[in-house]
């Protein structure tokens, strides 16, 4: 169904990227690759170590590098971190593939991260207002995805992972309904070339 096309998982911190980008890729027979371990695995750093060390900047760097590297190999579902989608250049590689956006409310967010240690961006003090502000700035480059789920309070994991799947073999459908529409529409209508001796 999707010849090798990669899947890249958008959103916010804590919308559930990683969580379900493991067992999506195995629905596929794909391989999983989480851009953030990734960078964890080549540098032995943690991402808080690295934010603390080396700043945001570099750790953007490592970031497009990763995704360069990832998106060179095909049959991947890559779930990025929710920053990807900050830098320009990020997006030719997105592109190369299907994006889709976990779009989950910030209050379902704020629950899930409250006691979480690893993100550096997070402020504690207000998480709430720090989430709000970071969406913000995200909310309209989330939305250029090409598949966006919409993913409630009650939603398990289990379910998400099964709405993205129908969600996906709907888009390829209504892609191949369009690739046959084409079809049939330049076979009914050849291309004529003008005849200079027809007046
Ligand atoms: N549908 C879900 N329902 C409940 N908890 C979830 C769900 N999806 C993810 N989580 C939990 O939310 C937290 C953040 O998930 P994670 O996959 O790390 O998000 P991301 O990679 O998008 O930042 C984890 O503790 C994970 O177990
Ligand atoms: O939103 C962000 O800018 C970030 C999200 C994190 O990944 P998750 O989205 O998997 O939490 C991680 O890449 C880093 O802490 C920065
Ligand atoms: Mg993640």
């Amino acid at each position: 169904m999707l010849n090798g096309v990669n899947l890249y998982l958008i959103g916010m911190m804590g919308v559930g990227k990683t969580t379900i980008g493991q067992p999506l890729a195995r629905h596929f027979g794909y391989q999983f690759v989480d851009t953030d371990h990734f960078i964890e695995r080549a540098t032995g750093q943690s991402i808080s170590t690295i934010f603390a060390q080396s700043g945001e900047a570099i750790f953007r760097q490592l970031e497009t590098a990763t995704l360069a590297e990832v998106s060179a190999r095909t049959c991947k579902v890559i779930a990025t971190g929710g920053g990807i989608v900050l830098k320009r250049e990020n997006w030719s590689f997105l592109r190369h593939g299907v994006i889709i956006w976990l779009d989950v409310p910030v209050e379902v967010l704020q629950n899930r991260l409250r006691h979480d240690a690893n993100r550096p961006l997070l402020h504690h003090d207000d998480l709430r207002e720090n989430l709000i502000e970071l969406l913000n700035e995200r909310q309209a480059l989330y939305a250029q995805a090409d598949i966006r789920i919409r993913v409630a309070q009650t939603d398990t994991a289990e379910q998400v992972v099964q709405r993205t799947i129908a969600a996906i073999a709907d888009a390829c459908e209504q892609k191949r309904q369009l690739d046959q529409h084409l079809e049939r529409l330049n076979a009914e209508v050849p291309f004529q070339l003008h005849d200079p001796n027809k007046n």
